[in-house]
């Protein structure tokens, strides 16, 4: 079953075509649309909430035609915008409570559902201060309450984790995960880094320039884009030439080596040929993917 789906997606501005030709479908669960800034992914969004229409294609949501029944989709659908969009001057509490009520919720119901949103997203006895005062990181958590005000099936979180610290990122992350597992809700999450959503997607589509360029299960991403950063103090050439000798994908960039990662056994043969050779190994580090190492290896054929 698709929550999801495109067809030929495609939306054009006067100068520049922002999704060419998109067909896509994305099941329940976490989903994570990657692609560089400029690659579509805000655009996607806004025209899967029926708010901009597209110039050829279609696409619908929850089963839902995006260009007839937008209204119906965003009863459905929780958005988090990727800009800064909070009112300054109220407080977290008084502004979900007003947006639960504006989707129909009664006054004490609409008060109870923006306390547990709020609860969820980790606002405490801050929730009753003005908005203005919030650091980027509660802002954050703001926007995500309001897109879960309306108990919605599926939220779209277009960037959530801009402007975070990498401790405010693993949080988000975390909370993301859970929405998806605990809660029920399907998501679909934006970012310009596949590293930080492989963590928490059950599935990645990459697009690029408005095109489709994968659509995969985590699983099969992380089995492909898996590697590691290796790098010795001296004897960098010695060291690659041992891994591949032992069978292993070795590529150098710079000082440092980037093994391919096949198993546990993988890290067993870097140590030991590390201790083999008498070199002083200082860093070991599962690599963290861009989304140009997709590209990498979409060209490579990996
Ligand atoms: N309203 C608009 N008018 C003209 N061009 C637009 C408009 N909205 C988006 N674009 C262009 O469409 C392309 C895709 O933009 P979009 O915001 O969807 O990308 P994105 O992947 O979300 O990137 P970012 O993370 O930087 O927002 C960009 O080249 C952008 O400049």
């Amino acid at each position: 079953m698709h929550i999801l789906a495109t067809e030929g997606l495609t939306k054009r501005f006067p100068t520049v075509t922002a999704l060419d030709s998109l067909t896509v479908g994305v099941g329940p669960g976490v989903t994570g649309l990657v692609g560089a800034n400029g690659a579509g992914k805000s655009t996607l969004i806004k025209i899967m909430l029926g708010l901009l229409p597209p110039s050829s294609g279609t696409a619908r949501v929850l089963d839902l035609d995006v260009g007839t029944q937008g209204e119906r989709i965003r009863r459905l659908v929780g958005y988090m915008p990727e800009h800064e969009c909070l009112p300054p001057d109220v407080s977290a509490t008084e502004f979900v409570v007003h947006l639960a009520r504006m989707s129909g919720l009664p006054r004490t119901a609409a008060r109870e559902r923006a306390a547990d949103v709020l609860r969820h997203v980790g606002l405490a006895e801050e929730r009753y201060r003005p908005i203005g005062g919030y650091s980027t990181g509660m802002k954050q958590r703001v926007k995500l309450a309001q897109a879960l005000a309306h108990d919605p099936k599926l939220i779209f979180l277009d960037e959530p984790t801009n402007g975070l610290d990498p401790r405010g990122r693993d949080e988000m992350l975390h909370l993301i995960r859970r929405i998806g597992t605990e809660f029920g809700i399907s998501v679909l999450v934006t970012s310009h880094l596949l590293g930080e959503l492989e963590r928490v997607c059950d599935h990645v589509i990459v697009i690029d320039g408005g095109r489709l360029l994968r659509s995969s299960a985590i699983t099969e991403f992380t089995q492909a884009t898996q590697s590691v950063t290796v790098e010795v103090e001296e004897g960098t050439e010695p060291l690659a030439e041992r891994l591949l000798a032992a069978g292993l994908k070795v590529s150098r960039h710079g000082r440092t080596l980037l093994v391919g990662v096949t198993g546990p056994q993988t890290f067993d043969a870097i140590r030991d040929a590390a201790v083999d050779l008498d070199l002083c190994l200082i860093r070991l580090e599962q690599a963290r993917h861009r989304i140009e190492d997709v590209f990498r290896e979409e060209e490579a054929g990996v």
